[in-house]
């Protein structure tokens, strides 16, 4: 029988604090309408000012969560968030057997924290861009991330040099595999997402709202753009949503949670808390 919403698989890291990880994952896919699954790969205790411990699961566990839900639900798309080490990006690469050909797979090569903290080591850098990249159906670093990619890139020598335009980053990184590639703008001025298919650059131009809360707005993204994806949207269609929800969701961001970077807000003002004293005026 066919789902009755497409069902999306989150293979991400936890953030305690709530704002980004497999915690801002779930709520975008509900934002989108879709019903969304996970596969974590790591826990952090983690707040808004910073990660204080990371807790990588098995790599067995981490195949398992995929290897039922797959079985049982089905996958209709893929996001992978945060994977921490080595031995986690084999992992995950296993687990994708799983999970049928065909199946649209979006990459956030999540490095760093909002906070500063660091989520990935470099053996697992170089085994993301060996394993997993060639596999992604998009791919969505932001601009520091790319940057790192692309120098990795350069030594192997899949691109030819020099890489501060953005659009030339993109080119660079379509080069180790993916089918597309989007740099996110949030670490740029005019906040303006570059897509890159292939064959032409498109600019996802958009509203920047300085004083948001930015803390999940890449998971948000590449959790959006899976979604889009599952729901059938073409990849360029699905990063533009993308890009929408996102930017809204830091529009809308909670900047006084925690005393650093605030969590993002997918939700809106679609949701607003029942309390005691709003039950009784309705009443
Ligand atoms: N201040 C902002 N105003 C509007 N949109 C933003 C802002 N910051 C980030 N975004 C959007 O959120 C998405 C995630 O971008 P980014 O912040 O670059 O990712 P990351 O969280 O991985 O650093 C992108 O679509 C980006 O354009
Ligand atoms: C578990 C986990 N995954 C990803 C991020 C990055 O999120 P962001 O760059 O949006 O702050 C994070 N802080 N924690």
């Amino acid at each position: 029988m066919p789902r009755p919403v497409p069902a999306v698989l989150s293979i991400a890291g936890s953030d305690s604090g709530g704002g980004a990880g497999i915690q801002a994952d779930l709520k975008a896919f509900a934002r989108c309408g879709v019903h969304g699954m996970t596969a974590i790969t790591a826990l952090t205790a983690q707040s808004t000012v910073g990660v204080t411990g990371i807790h990588p699961v098995p790599g067995e566990f981490i195949i398992e969560q995929v290897r039922t839900v797959a079985a049982d639900i089905g996958v209709d798309a893929v996001k992978i968030g945060m994977l921490g080490t080595a031995e986690t990006v084999r992992a995950v690469r296993e687990a994708l057997g799983h999970i049928e050909d065909g199946v649209p797979i979006v990459i956030d090569p999540v490095m760093v924290a909002e906070s500063g903290a660091v989520l990935l080591d470099d053996e697992a850098r170089a085994a993301i861009v060996r394993e997993l990249l060639p596999l992604a159906t998009v791919i969505t670093p932001n601009l520091p991330e790319a940057r790192v990619l692309a120098a990795g890139a350069e030594r192997a020598g899949a691109t030819e040099r020099g890489r501060d335009d953005v659009e030339d980053l993109a080119r660079a990184l379509h080069g180790l595999g993916p089918a597309n590639v989007v740099v996110t703008g949030g670490h740029r001025d005019e906040v303006t997402d570059v897509f890159f298919d292939g064959t032409s650059v498109t600019l996802l131009a958009g509203e920047r709202h300085p004083d948001g809360a930015a803390h999940g707005s890449g998971c948000t993204h590449s959790s959006a753009l899976a979604a889009h994806l599952a729901l059938g949207f073409s990849p360029q269609e699905a990063a533009r949503a993308a890009r929408r929800l996102a930017s809204e969701a830091v529009r809308d961001g909670h900047r006084s949670i925690g005393r650093g970077p605030g969590p993002v807000n997918v939700l809106g003002v679609a949701v607003r808390a029942v309390t005691p004293d709003r039950l009784a005026r309705q009443a």
